[in-house]
């Protein structure tokens, strides 16, 4: 799209503050370059995107760039600055005083040192810049002229906002009605310099600034804005172009243009419910991050911290609270981990004893740590062609209370009753740990006589501190100390044992503190994980109101059903 006539900014040296690619500088800066400009100088506070710009403006126009860090706030570098340009280029014809910005804060969250550095940054820059260039360049340059070339034509375009107020930027508004004063006073006092001055005032516009604002205030811009859109680099560079312009707009100072004219009233009418999240906060600077970042300080001063760095980085609540809620998960799944670790090894760490054969009159069964016998089997004649198997199980390792111990005992072979009745196979166990009874006894009756090869096989849970007794015994007969039971001797009877050590439910007792600490992380962390999706979803507030109600439903369902089933 052609807008300008070839070679508008033919000869002219043009100088332009903030020229960071991306942003409002940089635009009109590409303008006057493709359309011829004799040379360009640009400052800004930070070297590389400004060496950035100067090789992108190279390599699409002919025009050579010069470009040097200055602060538009500090006076001396912008004196020095302005006289490196006129020593390089010769001259300066145009300048666009387009450095500047602020950061969004609400009038009662704004000290007088944030107030400062904005009028600073725009109004006293401005003035700065402009009245170095004013007394380095244009006035000079003006004094060089014959009388009849005293008609040369130097355009001041501060960019600045504002037609009547600014909710949310008392601070640039101040300022940059500054510079509309300082726009129309300067046209006047500096006319018979031939000095036009005007300013431009644009709407909200997409840039590498204005990408550091937040969503929802750039959206509510665009909501108010009545061609209900943002306004492009290009758009703004076109005017200003227009007005640097002494052929295109060789009769216009004085004025501020407004590119866009902003609903301001219906602002004002919002002013105190501002469209943007006023969600809490945490604001932390931090040296040599990503560029910097403002922080949206408005939203909520009281959660604002600052470690002294110029970037901020800001986490507001759900995000803030995802992140905390996270690092809750993270603990518990590593507590997690660990306590099943130290659970695994703890319980491999139990010996196994297998007996796996058969035990004959008078075996024991060696504890593998010790010699002690913890199973003994008798099997002694009655008298009456009958044996009496007598078995007894003590503990090995009596200090250990808490450890339990399964013994699975099958006894095989034909067993007889002497007066053929029924007879009682059981187990009990005695002084059982601490009182409590592992496996009460267990009955079984068997049939007259025979007893088959697989049963009976009883299983005792017993506890190590523990003594049990097994064996068979005749009905009705009340649990002794020992039991009996008579056998025919003419067949073999054996009892097979296999000691097992205790995992599934014994876990519980046997490492309480490790157990539960384990199984606590374990819901832990999927309860804090919830949270944390829940918060970044749904955000903090609903997530504790939905919270709130799923504890009142779970609860009148437990209730109702108390009820019901009392009923
Ligand atoms: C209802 C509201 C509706 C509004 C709708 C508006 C829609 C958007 C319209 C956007 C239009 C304008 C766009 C642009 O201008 S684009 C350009 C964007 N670029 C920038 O804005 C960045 C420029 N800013 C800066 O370079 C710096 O912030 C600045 C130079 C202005 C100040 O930096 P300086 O280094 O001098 O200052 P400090 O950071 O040290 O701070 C000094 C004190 O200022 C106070 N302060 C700073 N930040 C905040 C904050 N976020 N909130 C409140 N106060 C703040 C504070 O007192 C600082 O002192 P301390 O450090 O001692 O605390
Ligand atoms: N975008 C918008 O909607 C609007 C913008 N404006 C104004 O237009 C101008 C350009 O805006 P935009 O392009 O969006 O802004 P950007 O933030 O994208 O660019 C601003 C440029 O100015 C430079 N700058 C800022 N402060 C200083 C300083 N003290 N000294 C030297 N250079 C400085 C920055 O470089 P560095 O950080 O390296 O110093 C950067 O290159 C700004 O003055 C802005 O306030 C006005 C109305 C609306």
């Amino acid at each position: 799209m052609v807008l300008f006539k070839n070679q508008l900014y033919s000869g002219k040296v043009v100088l332009i503050t903030g020229c960071a690619w991306g942003s409002i500088g940089a635009a009109v800066a590409l303008q006057v370059c493709q359309l011829g400009a004799a040379g360009l100088a640009i400052c800004g506070r930070r070297e590389e995107p400004l060496k950035d710009a100067a090789l992108r403006l190279e390599n699409q126009s002919k025009t050579p760039v010069f470009y040097q860090s200055c602060d538009i706030r500090d006076p001396d570098a912008v004196e020095s600055f302005v006289a490196a340009v006129v020593a390089k280029f010769g001259r300066i014809d145009v300048l666009f005083n387009n450095a500047g910005g602020q950061f969004p804060v609400m009038a009662e969250n704004l000290n007088s040192k944030g107030f400062n550095a904005v009028i600073r940054n725009n109004l006293l820059g401005t003035w700065n810049m402009t009245s170095s260039v004013a007394r380095l360049a244009f006035i000079p340059q003006f004094e060089k002229l014959t009388e009849a070339e005293k008609k040369g034509a130097n355009e001041d375009d501060p960019t600045q906002s504002v037609p009547c107020c600014f909710p949310g930027m008392v601070h640039t508004g101040s300022a940059r009605a500054g510079v509309d004063n300082m726009t129309k006073t300067l046209a006047v006092e500096w006319a018979k310099y031939q000095i036009k001055v005007n300013a431009v005032a644009p709407g909200t516009i997409v840039s590498t600034g204005t990408q550091r604002y937040p969503k929802e205030m750039l959206d509510k811009s665009r909501r108010v804005a009545p061609l209900q859109r943002l306004g492009t680099c290009e758009e703004v560079a076109n005017i200003c172009t227009f007005l640097g312009s002494d052929e295109a707009a060789g009769f216009i100072t004085g004025q501020t243009f407004y590119m866009e004219a902003r609903v301001w009233q219906e602002t004002s009418l919002n002013f105190n419910r501002p469209s943007y999240k006023t969600e809490a906060c945490v604001c932390v600077c931090v040296c040599g991050l990503n560029g910097p970042t403002e922080c949206d300080r408005s939203d909520n001063p009281r959660l604002f911290f600052r470690s002294g760095g110029k970037q901020h980085h800001k986490m507001c609540m759900p995000k803030l609270f995802a992140a905390i809620f996270f690092a809750l998960a993270g603990i518990c799944v590593a507590g997690a981990i660990i306590g099943c670790v130290v659970l695994k090894k703890e319980i491999d760490s139990i010996s196994r004893y297998d007996l796996n054969g058969t035990l004959a009159i008078g075996d024991y069964i060696l504890d593998a740590n010790s010699t002690t016998s913890n199973l003994t089997v008798t099997l002694r004649n009655n008298g009456n062609n009958n044996n009496i198997v007598n078995a007894r199980y003590d503990s090995p390792r009596n200090s250990d209370l808490r450890k339990f111990i399964y013994v699975d005992m099958c006894f095989s072979g034909r067993v007889f009753d002497r007066d053929n009745s029924s007879i009682k196979i059981f187990t009990t166990v005695t002084k059982p740990y601490n009182g409590t009874i592992i496996q009460k006894i267990t009955q079984q009756y068997v049939d007259n006589y025979v007893v088959n090869t697989t049963n009976p096989c009883v299983q005792i849970a017993t506890c190590y501190s523990a003594t049990t007794y097994f064996g068979f015994q005749e009905s009705n007969t009340t649990a002794p100390s020992s039991f009996t039971v008579a056998t025919n001797t003419t067949e073999s009877t054996s009892i097979k044992g296999n000691i097992k050590n205790v995992c599934n439910v014994g876990i519980l007792y046997t490492y309480p503190g490790i157990a539960i600490i384990a199984f606590a992380c374990v819901a832990g962390a999927i309860i804090f994980l919830s949270f944390a999706l829940a918060c970044v979803l749904i955000g903090f507030i609903r997530m504790v109101m939905l919270g709130l109600l799923a504890v009142l439903l779970i609860g009148a369902a437990i209730a109702f059903a108390v009820l019901y089933h009392k009923i």
